[in-house]
Formats: structure tokens, C-alpha cells, sequence
């Protein structure tokens, strides 16, 4: 029997390429160099596969499906799948598939770590006593925003919001959040209360979005919501960069409209808005919230399973469209 021809935009973790190597069904190629694909590349790779393992920065659109004639599945390895035209792999009987789950703890904590180090100036901090300025303990040396106590602001309430709620427990933290609908759900597991955005704005200390990218949440932060943040306002991002207007951002962060930001995404990734870099209340990382060993790997066996699945006939396990699966 010939062999499933299986591509890999991106080198996935050793334990989920051993998995597609040693299936005797497949045939593997993966891109051999340790940078994203271009256009054209992707355009050329992607025909006469039945499979492809995409990544968050692989634009699969129209054009691609067409040239990728005869794939069955496109295997995201990411739970956010706005890279990918879902409508049109329906339409065209493609599969698509995430990896939710498995990455939702290992999100909520960089979330934190982004509010502990904005809150708190350890980026800063850090910096001045490695470059040997610690002259001895100060009064007012990096002063920074209490956490305990103080107000917790969560847009997006599935599972990454969820999970980055329930860890405020510790810190005996009021939490609100907001949605598109209550979710009796976040509810139960946070003690959180259902509140319109514009509340969360005002009221809370720190706002940290846990959306998907979509129409509706394209800039949901922009130069109104800073305005109505208290200037002690601490802002976390771990789901898409366009979710804020990075440009009103910055214009908040200078202006002194808000205290601080943590960042893992950014609207223009891997390019920064100008003037972002040059703010010391910014902590900036490269969008890693879900980059530790044990979840890369577990997102890779997953993006394996659901391949597999679809290669034989069955419905993969995390199927975003399972219409295009009745066709
Ligand atoms: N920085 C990173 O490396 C990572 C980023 N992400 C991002 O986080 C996102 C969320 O992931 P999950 O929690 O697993 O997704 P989820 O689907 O469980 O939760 C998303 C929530 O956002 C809500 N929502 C949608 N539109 C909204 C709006 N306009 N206002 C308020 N809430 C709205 C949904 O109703 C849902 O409750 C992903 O789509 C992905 O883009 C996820 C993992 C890692
Ligand atoms: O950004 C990462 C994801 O899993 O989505």
C-alpha cells in the first residue's frame, strides 16, 4: 500500500517527530531550516501531501488549499487557528485541527509571569542590578503595584481565562470578567462575576485577554479602553497581538494612561510598533506562553493523533470544522 504523505511546515519537538518517523504508514518530509516558510515555499510544499502540520504563522488560505489538491487535514500546531481560512477548507471537505487543552495551564502561567514582572518592575529591576547600579536597599527603589488583594479584569473566559483566574485564588483577588455570554462554568471554578466591558475597563487593576482573534476582537483594546483604565492599570496580552491597537498602546504607556503591559503577542509579529522597545513599562516576550517542553511536545503528539485520524478516515479528536468531514 503506498504510504500517507505526511509535511511539516516547522520542526516539531523530537518525541512527535519519532511518532510520525516511526508510523510505517506515513512518508514524512519537514522543512529543513529553522525559519518559517515563505509564501512560494509553502506553495510548492504543500502539494501532492495528504497531510500537512501547519504553524500559527503559515497563512492557509484559498490559495494554498488549491495548491495542496488531494491534502485531507490541516494540522495546527496551536490552539488559535486565525492563520487559517476555515471557511474555505470546509468548503473544500479539509479538515482542521488545534490543540486546545493541553497548552491551557502552561498560557495562564506566562500570564502571570508577565503580571508579576509588569506589576512589580523585575524586568527593569533586574537589568539595573546586573549592570552593577545597586548601590544598597532604597525607600523608593522600583516601586511597584501590590497584587494581593486588588482586582482581577479576565476578557475571555474559556479555558486559558479559566485556568488564569482560578490561580488568583492565592492572592485573595476580586475577579470579574467578560464575554460574549456569562459562563456559569468560569463562575464556578473562579468566583468570578459577569460584568459589560466597559465595568472591567474601569474597575479593574489588572485586565489580562484571553480571546481568539476575530472580526469582533480585532483591537477590543484601543484608544477608548485606555481611557477609561485607571492609571494604575496593568495590561497582560497572551492571545493575539491585534487584539490591542498596538500604536494607542503606546501612546497610553507613554502618556502615563495606564502603569504597564505585558506582552507575549504583537499586532505586526515579529515586528514591534515603534517606540515599544524604548519603554521600560513593557515586558516584552518573543510569544512563548505555551513553550515549555512538556506542553510543545504534548501539542505535537497531538497534531500526530488527529493526522493519523484523518488519514484514516475518522473524525480527528480536534476537529475544528467536523462539517467538512460529512462531505
Ligand atoms: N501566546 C500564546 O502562545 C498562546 C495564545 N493563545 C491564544 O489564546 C486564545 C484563547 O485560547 P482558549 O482559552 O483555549 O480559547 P477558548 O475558545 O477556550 O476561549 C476563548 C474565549 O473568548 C471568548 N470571546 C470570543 N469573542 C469575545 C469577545 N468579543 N469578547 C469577550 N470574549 C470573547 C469566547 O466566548 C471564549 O469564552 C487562542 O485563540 C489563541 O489565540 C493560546 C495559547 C497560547
Ligand atoms: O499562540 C499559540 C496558540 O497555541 O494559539
Amino acid at each position: 500500500m503506498a504510504k500517507w504523505k505526511v509535511y511539516v511546515t516547522r520542526l516539531l519537538p523530537p518525541k512527535a517527530m519519532e511518532a510520525l518517523y516511526n508510523n510505517p504508514d506515513l512518508e514524512v518530509e519537514v522543512n529543513p531550516e529553522d525559519r518559517p516558510l515563505t509564501r512560494q515555499e509553502l506553495l510548492e510544499n504543500v502539494r501532492g501531501r495528504d497531510a500537512v502540520i501547519t504553524q500559527l504563522v503559515d497563512k492557509i488560505d484559498a490559495e494554498v488549499m488549491d495548491a495542496a489538491k488531494g491534502v485531507k487535514i490541516f494540522a495546527n500546531y496551536a490552539v488559535g487557528y486565525d492563520n487559517i481560512d476555515v471557511a474555505a477548507a470546509t468548503e473544500r471537505g479539509i479538515l482542521v485541527t488545534n490543540t486546545p487543552d493541553v497548552l491551557t495551564d502552561t498560557t495562564a502561567d506566562l500570564a502571570w509571569a508577565l503580571l508579576f514582572a509588569a506589576a512589580r518592575c523585575i524586568v527593569p529591576a533586574d537589568k539595573f542590578t546586573r549592570e552593577g547600579k545597586y548601590k544598597g536597599w532604597a525607600p523608593m527603589l522600583f516601586l511597584g503595584q501590590d497584587i494581593t488583594g486588588k482586582t482581577l479584569g479576565v476578557i475571555g473566559s474559556g479555558r486559558i481565562g479559566t485556568a488564569f483566574a482560578k490561580k488568583s485564588k492565592g492572592f485573595d483577588m476580586t475577579v470579574l470578567y467578560n464575554d460574549v455570554n456569562p459562563n456559569p462554568r468560569f463562575e464556578a471554578e473562579t468566583g468570578g462575576r459577569f460584568v459589560d466591558k466597559e465595568t472591567l475597563l474601569k474597575e479593574s487593576d489588572f485586565i489580562s485577554l484571553h480571546v481568539p482573534l476575530l472580526p469582533s476582537t480585532r483591537h477590543l483594546i484601543s484608544e477608548n479602553e485606555f481611557k477609561m483604565m485607571k492609571k494604575t492599570a496593568v495590561l497582560i496580552n497572551t492571545s493575539r497581538g491585534p487584539v490591542i491597537d498596538e500604536q494607542a498602546l503606546v501612546k497610553a504607556l507613554k502618556e502615563g494612561e495606564i502603569w504597564a503591559v505585558g506582552l507575549d503577542v504583537y499586532e505586526n509579529e515579529p515586528e514591534l510598533t515603534p517606540g515599544l522597545a524604548e519603554l521600560d513599562n513593557a515586558v516584552l516576550l518573543p510569544h512563548i506562553a505555551s513553550a515549555s517542553i512538556e506542553t510543545r511536545t504534548k501539542m505535537g503528539l497531538m497534531d500526530v493523533d488527529n493526522v493519523v485520524a484523518a488519514l484514516n478516515g475518522q473524525l480527528p479528536p480536534n476537529c475544528i470544522n467536523p462539517e467538512a468531514f460529512k462531505k
